[in-house]
């Protein structure tokens, strides 16, 4: 009976391809949009692809450029990078309804202030995932190891469609729960993000290459300054969990580049505005001292900016 549900998929990069792979394997009907038209033949002929530990899921999936369809779902999860998510939804403007729903699981905060351009507060949710995915070729991505997602509707209510969409998401393993603390989970993946993507996208370095002590000092002046902007913006998040995250990220991502210093690398906007300039944001509206992060974000702005790279 569920298994006529339909979802859209705004981005089908790596977690976009992820989530479309899983979704529509237990029986959803899934349409992704992107602007890569290489990519949408790929997932249109071969379906999306994602190799896990498990082995390949293959699944059939529609994908379209946003014009071409007259169309779509009333539920869309929301998987480009940042900068792009307002064109993204100025795209779709003609296919979202009364009644259509999203969910960003995307970097960073800020982006209910985004989708709230298009629908009100009630019908967006925000959340995190720690399920990783990397792009193999066009349609075809890898993701192995496991991970998990945390949402909530961002006007603190329960409803019918976000709690299907996690029913969904859970039977497609993807162990996923809504979470009234999900404020504490973004803001300590917002920490280490900060940290770890600005240090390693202008030093040039994979997160292994901060094991050391110059480089470990450095995280913790951005984590600190993270942490103190969440605590003073009254969100609980734990300096416990996320340097057990860090120490985990220093032992084990050997030779990883995080996506800033890879969109750096490839002349692609980063997420640096919906990550160090919302931490910025916050903290000059409460009057919190974050020089790091400060210096940080206008590094990778420069850094874009000397590659030329524009928001789409
Ligand atoms: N990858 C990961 O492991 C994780 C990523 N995230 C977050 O998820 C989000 C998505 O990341 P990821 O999948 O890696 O990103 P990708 O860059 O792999 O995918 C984003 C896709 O969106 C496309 N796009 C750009 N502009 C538009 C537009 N106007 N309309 C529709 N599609 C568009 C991009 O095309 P093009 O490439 O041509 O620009 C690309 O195909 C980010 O916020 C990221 O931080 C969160 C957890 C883990
Ligand atoms: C992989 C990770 C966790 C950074 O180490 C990340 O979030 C990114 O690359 O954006």
């Amino acid at each position: 009976m569920e298994n006529t549900r339909s979802i859209g998929i705004l981005g089908a990069g790596a977690m976009g391809t992820l989530f479309a792979a899983r979704l529509a394997n237990v029986g959803l009907d899934v349409t992704l949009v992107d602007v890569n038209d290489e990519l949408l033949q790929a997932l249109n002929r071969d379906g999306a692809r994602c190799h896990t530990d498990e082995g390949l899921l293959q699944a059939r999936v529609r994908a379209a450029r946003a014009e071409q369809l007259t169309a779509g779902p009333a539920l869309w999860l929301v998987f480009t990078k940042s900068a792009h998510t307002r064109a993204a939804l100025q795209g779709i403007a003609h296919l979202i309804g009364p009644d259509t729903h999203f969910l960003s699981l995307q970097n960073g905060i800020g982006h209910a202030d985004v989708l709230r351009e298009m629908v009100p507060l009630e019908r967006i949710a925000v959340g995190v995932t720690t399920w990783p995915a990397r792009v193999m070729s066009p349609g075809e991505v890898s993701s192995m190891g496991q991970g998990g997602i945390r949402f909530m509707p961002c006007d603190g209510q329960r409803s019918a469609v976000f709690d299907l969409l996690a029913d969904d998401l859970n039977r497609a393993g993807m162990h996923c729960s809504i979470d009234p603390q999900v404020q504490e989970a973004i803001w300590e993946k917002l920490a280490f993000n900060a940290a770890f993507n600005g240090v390693c996208a202008v030093t040039r370095q994979t997160v292994d290459g901060l094991a050391n002590p110059q480089g470990e000092a450095l995280l913790q002046r951005v984590l600190d300054e993270v942490l103190s902007v969440a605590h003073a913006h009254g969100v609980a998040a734990s300096a416990e969990r996320v340097g057990a995250a860090v120490r985990d990220a220093l032992d084990h991502h050997r030779g990883h580049q995080p996506s800033m210093l890879q969109d750096l690398l490839a002349g692609r906007a980063t997420e640096t505005g919906a990550i160090h300039g919302a931490v910025l944001k916050v903290a000059d509206r409460l009057g919190i001292a974050v020089p790091v992060t400060r210096t940080l974000h206008a590094l990778v702005s420069l850094s874009e900016n000397a590659g030329a790279v524009a928001p789409r």
